[in-house]
């Protein structure tokens, strides 16, 4: 097992957004969380990251517990996320974007930024380089353009590429497709299974259903705050609980 959360709760003020939320996610897996608006799936994300600490629980990642770090020391330590809004720097480059998610890894003090040692001129061109490949595997070729200039569908998959050049064991994604067309996130569901294949531990938040059936291997389902479900892609089709609460609806 990469991950476990150990009956994780979060409350805001007196608002339980996760209660006792428990699940175990291992090397390889990608890891659905569904379930509908405001069910607490992107707290979930921000909790695992430390954007926040959880009221009561417990997130342990490689027999670490990494309650109470600082996002930075989370994502040093190899945990690294996108967001449902994006965001991304408009007023830097397409590399440039790349080149910052890699800066958790970069070695060379602030001194030698200054006075340019070979030492970190051969970690800028290894971190160019590897921003540059990163940018090859999610198919962005526009490199030197802002990246305010891109489509929608490029940006999100830009700040894939970014959040993988912190070179993470688990990739958060959270709702990667929102506002992609069909084509742009039939590409993305090549990309997550290109990425997993790569050694990567994915957890996915979706409501394309048709996207988290088809690269998810298992899938926890929660529903106000709390998990109501979790299996594989066919045991969660087929819950009645989950089908009443979620998958039977409309979602937007
Ligand atoms: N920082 C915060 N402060 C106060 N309340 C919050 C905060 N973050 C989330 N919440 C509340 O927690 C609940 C769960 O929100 P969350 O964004 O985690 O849901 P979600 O499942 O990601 O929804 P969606 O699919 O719409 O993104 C909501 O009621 C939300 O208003």
């Amino acid at each position: 097992m990469i991950l476990t959360l150990d009956q994780v709760s979060k409350e805001f003020g007196g608002l339980k957004a996760l209660s006792d939320i428990s699940f175990t996610v291992n090397k390889g897996d990608v890891f659905g969380v569904i379930g509908p608006n405001g069910a607490g799936k992107t707290t979930l994300f921000n909790l695992i990251t430390g954007i926040f600490p959880p009221t009561s629980g417990n997130i342990i990642f490689n027999g670490t517990e990494i309650i109470g770090l600082k996002p930075y020391k989370v994502t040093a330590l190899g945990i690294a996320r996108t967001f449902q809004n994006i965001r991304l720097f408009d007023n830097l480059t397409v590399l440039e974007n790349v080149m910052v998610g890699a800066h958790s890894h970069m070695k060379a003090s602030i001194w030698q930024g200054i006075w340019r040692t070979p030492k970190q001129r051969r970690e800028e061109k290894a971190v160019t380089d590897r921003a540059k490949e990163l940018l090859a595997l999610v198919g962005i070729k526009a490199i030197f353009e802002l990246s305010g200039a891109l489509a929608y569908g490029q940006q999100r998959r830009l700040e894939i590429a970014r959040a993988l050049a912190a070179d993470p064991e688990i990739l958060l994604l959270d709702e990667p497709a929102a506002g992609m067309n069909e084509s742009e996130t039939e590409d993305l569901m090549r990309l997550i299974t290109q990425i997993r294949d790569m050694g990567k531990t994915i957890i996915l938040i979706e409501h394309d259903m048709n996207l988290v059936m088809n690269t998810c291997n298992r899938l926890a389902v929660i529903n106000f705050g709390s998990k109501i479900a979790e299996g594989n892609p066919e045991e969660i089709q087929t819950n009645s609980e989950v089908i009443e609460a979620y998958l039977g609806k409309e979602e937007d």
